[in-house]
């Protein structure tokens, strides 16, 4: 990463050479150097630096401190620069140039069109932004690995989401980030919001509650509401596996698969598992693998610990993930050891899918497993729920379906998998790139064929609004 130091210099104690060698003492490598002010006795420059890590960069600015006249006004990292100000903006689509066009988007003559909302509803979707707007809806409970850090702080992942929904899928999505983390006060909240919307991504909302606000919403709206962490994740996870499975030459009938964090993506990703054949799945959490018998506070819990672990297997991830020939972790960093993945059966698959500190680093993973994935951009492999949501919410807008449906869902899987062909499919790439844009178009055709099959589309997408 590089950052921006902002120095102020008095003249007289340091000079600049000194400045340079204290940053490069520290392993800072000095990249630009722009004079920002000058006066006769002081300079105030900005320096560009490239550092390793958030620590590095705070060493380097407590040495450069230390300097007998030097103060360090700012430091600023290129990742905070691009957040200043945020990252979105709405954007008028055509001008208001005089009063004429000002009476016809505005007062007097909006209101001809507002009584033909009235007068039928539906039309809403083809005279508002309806139709091509979702809203990314956070208590900020769960927000990626991080906890509940609350609605604030949930901002930049979500504005983050309405980028990539615009991006890739030319979607209007923005931001709806809730200070309340009632169960019922989201669901009343998302209900009274849901005239603006053609769809709503339900993101970073902690597990139990993120099950009854998604069924509940589901049940009492007519627009899609889909739990991003839970579909969308396992969407792309099941995407993924199919093609290692292929990669490895194992049948899903045949293998044991691991999942830790039995919350909402753990959860949704094992339900998709069981669909595609997985049999012997075993779930983990911080109390160990989930058995039946036991009884559990959390009801989703009981349901998992009935409907997996055929051969009852109890213990810690250590022990559970003997022979496993799947590891799927959406829990936290570093809870996966070299010593365990010695354990696995023979070519080992791990998606180590937390965010944004994944369960064992990919360089310590690397020699000892077979194929390895994280939800990170920078590494290969990234089984992440952008692969889903901007081109299974293009689908479901441009057929207004009422609802994402299992079928859907599994189409978008399929469509992912199927981007990667097959004498592409290495160890390093088992999954499409973000970038590629075959993906949403493929996904976009899938869902709609599967939402036209399961009654779901209220519009054939040949016919444009
Ligand atoms: N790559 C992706 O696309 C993607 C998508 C969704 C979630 N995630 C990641 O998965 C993680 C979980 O997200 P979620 O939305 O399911 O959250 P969640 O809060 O619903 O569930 C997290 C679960 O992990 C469990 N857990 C926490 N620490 C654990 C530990 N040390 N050992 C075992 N279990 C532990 C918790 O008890 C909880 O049940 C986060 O890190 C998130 O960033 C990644
Ligand atoms: O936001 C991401 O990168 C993926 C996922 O939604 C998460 O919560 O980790
Ligand atoms: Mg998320």
């Amino acid at each position: 990463m590089s950052i921006i130091l902002r120095l102020e210099i008095e003249k007289g104690y340091t000079t600049f050479g000194e400045v340079a060698t204290a940053i490069s003492d520290k392993g800072g490598d000095i990249v630009a150097i722009d004079v920002i002010k000058e006066s006769s006795d002081k300079t105030t420059r900005d320096i560009t630096v490239k550092v390793s890590s958030q620590e590095h960069s705070e060493d380097i600015a407590e040495r450069t401190e230390e300097l007998k006249g030097v103060k360090v006004v700012n430091v600023s990292d290129r990742t905070f620069l691009v957040h200043l100000g945020g990252k979105i903006e709405t954007k008028p689509k055509m001008p208001i140039k005089n009063r004429d066009d000002l009476s016809r988007v505005y007062t007097p003559e909006v209101a001809r069109v507002c009584k033909a909302i009235e007068k039928d509803p539906s039309r809403a979707h083809s005279l508002t932004i309806k139709r091509n707007t979702v809203a990314v809806l956070s208590d900020g409970s769960a927000v990626l690995g991080l906890g509940n850090i609350g609605a604030a702080a949930a901002m930049p992942v979500m504005e983050g989401k309405a980028m990539l929904f615009k991006q890739l899928a030319g979607i209007d999505a923005f931001p709806v980030c809730l200070d309340n983390q009632d169960t019922e006060d989201i669901i009343k909240i998302a209900k009274a919001i849901a005239p603006t919307y053609g769809g709503i991504n339900l993101e970073d909302i902690s597990s139990p509650r993120c099950f009854e606000i998604e069924d509940r919403l589901k049940e009492e709206l007519d627009i899609p509401v889909f739990h991003d962490d839970q579909h969308g994740t396992a969407v792309v996870m099941l995407a993924g596996l199919l093609n290692a499975l292929k990669l490895v030459g194992k049948k899903e009938k045949d293998i044991k698969a691991v999942v830790v964090g039995i919350g909402a993506a753990g959860i949704a990703s094992t339900k998709m598992l069981l669909n595609a054949g997985i049999q012997n799945i075993i779930g983990v959490d911080r109390e160990g693998a989930l058995v039946k018998g036991k009884e559990y506070d959390n009801p989703m819990w009981n349901w998992y610990a009935e409907n997996t672990n055929p051969n009852e297997e109890t213990g810690e991830l250590s022990e559970v993930i003997k022979d496993a020939d799947v590891f799927i972790g959406v829990s936290a960093p570093n809870i996966l050891s070299v010593e365990d993945l010695k354990k696995m059966a023979e070519d080992p698959i791990v998606f180590a899918m937390a965010n944004p500190d994944p369960e064992i680093a990919p360089e310590k993973a690397w020699p000892h497993v077979r194929v390895m994935a994280t939800g990170r951009s920078d590494y290969p492999n990234q089984i992440n729920n952008v692969l889903c949501f901007p081109g299974i919410f293009r689908g479901a807008l441009d057929c207004r379906a009422t609802h994402i449906t299992e079928n859907m869902k599994l189409a978008a899987s399929v469509a992912i998998a199927s981007a990667v062909k097959e004498d592409e499919l290495n160890k390093d790439y088992i999954i499409p790139s973000v970038f590629n844009k075959q993906v949403v178009d493929h996904v976009r055709e899938a869902v709609i064929k599967a939402a036209k099959a399961d009654g779901v589309a209220r519009k054939d997408t040949k016919e444009r609004s």
